[in-house]
């Protein structure tokens, strides 16, 4: 069988997610989409050659018996709606991070999801699907080096535009660490605290930036986390895991060795188009092989997007408090064993 997508969001991760279904995968087909800007959706059809409908509406998109599975790539807090409405037509949904912008808003999806008895959902952690994510968890596991104590983290984006603010950066960039470091670790969040260094003079009217998450994990093992978004040189994700007997680090990795002029260089790649391309291939063929053979998604679940917009909003509130804040317990929002 052949995986039949409907796309909601043709911008920019739409777009790519759009264009690895057509060219790169196997077993998936986009037959439909459409974006609140017809001008962006129209335009990502005639640039990508796509033999798919243009829907006016979302709505129209779901009622199409045709359509398997959605891809949801539209801004996040439009993909609480898109989700929930998407369960109710019975598609499957690969929805992009962040699940929804309010916790309550990702405990209404893992409730509908689990009314229907099956799991629908797969969000975009990508990141678990990455072979230098992948090869780390597996060398924290061989147990060679011990018990882990803390963690570095380090996301960098070249630059973001004025409508990237303070409160962004969480559910937006750091979003992704809060997953990974859950994966790696086996372990949940207990409490954070926000520091602010001097803020770059890059950085916009409404953003501090940089940024420093500070987490102590239940185990106790500490996770330090730099978001900083205008560090202008590129596109830079480092995570080292501090053990009892040795530290584990991800290398970013890099396609050419340049030796010019006195000088030996690594071009850096600017933007997570390129640098997490196989894992954003890996997550979507994941999800069409799980779909096809009718399990349904084996990937990151509704629950793992609940569980991380809900450290989201504790890191948040530690964004505007001066101390530690407690992160709430996982609340069981009727999990139905997912
Ligand atoms: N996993 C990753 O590494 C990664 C990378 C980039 C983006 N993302 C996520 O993907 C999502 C989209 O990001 P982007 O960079 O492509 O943004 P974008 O602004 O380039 O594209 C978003 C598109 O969604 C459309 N849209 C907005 N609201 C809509 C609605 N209600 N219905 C239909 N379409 C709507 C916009 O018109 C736009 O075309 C965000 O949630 C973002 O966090 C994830
Ligand atoms: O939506 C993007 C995406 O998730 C990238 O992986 C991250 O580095 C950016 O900060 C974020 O804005």
């Amino acid at each position: 069988m052949t995986v039949r997508f409907g796309v909601i969001g043709t911008g920019a991760i739409g777009t790519e997610h759009i264009r690895r279904v057509e060219h790169r995968l196997s077993g998936g087909k986009v037959v439909a989409v459409t974006d609140i800007s017809l001008e962006a959706a129209r335009r990502c059809i005639d640039t990508l050659r796509l033999d798919a409908q243009l829907y006016e509406s979302e709505d129209e998109l779901f009622q199409d018996p045709s359509i398997d599975a959605v891809i949801i790539a539209s801004s996040g807090p439009a993909h609480e709606g898109s989700v929930l409405k998407a369960i109710g037509a019975g598609k499957y949904v690969f929805v992009e991070k962040p699940l929804a912008t309010t916790t309550d808003g990702c405990v209404r999806i893992v409730q509908a999801e689990a009314r229907t008895g099956r799991r629908l959902v797969q969000v975009g952690f990508m990141r678990r699907y990455d072979p230098g994510y992948r090869a780390l968890k597996s060398e924290i596991q061989s147990g060679r080096y011990g018990a882990p104590l803390m963690v570095r983290c380090v996301h960098r984006n070249a630059y973001v535009d004025e409508r990237y603010t303070t409160e962004m950066a969480v559910l937006d960039t750091l979003i992704h660490e809060i997953d990974i470091v859950r994966w790696l670790m086996e372990d949940e969040f207990d409490s954070v605290q926000v520091l602010y260094p001097k803020s770059t003079r890059h950085a916009h009217a409404r953003l501090k930036d940089p940024q420093i998450f500070n987490f102590f994990m239940q185990s106790g093992v500490v996770v330090m986390a730099e978001v900083f978004v205008n560090c202008q040189y590129g596109y830079d994700i480092q995570c080292d895991v501090v053990c009892e007997d040795g530290v584990i680090s991800i290398t970013s990795p890099q396609f050419l060795d340049i030796l010019h002029a006195g000088l030996r260089s690594h071009p850096l790649m600017q933007d997570w188009k390129l640098r997490f391309a196989d894992a954003y291939d890996a997550e979507l063929q994941d999800f069409i092989d799980h779909v096809e053979c009718g399990d349904g998604p084996r990937g990151p679940s509704s629950v793992d997007g609940y569980i991380a917009t809900l450290v989201g909003d504790a890191c948040v509130s530690a964004q505007t408090s001066k101390g530690w804040v407690k992160i709430p317990q996982i609340r069981d929002p009727n999990l139905g064993g997912f």
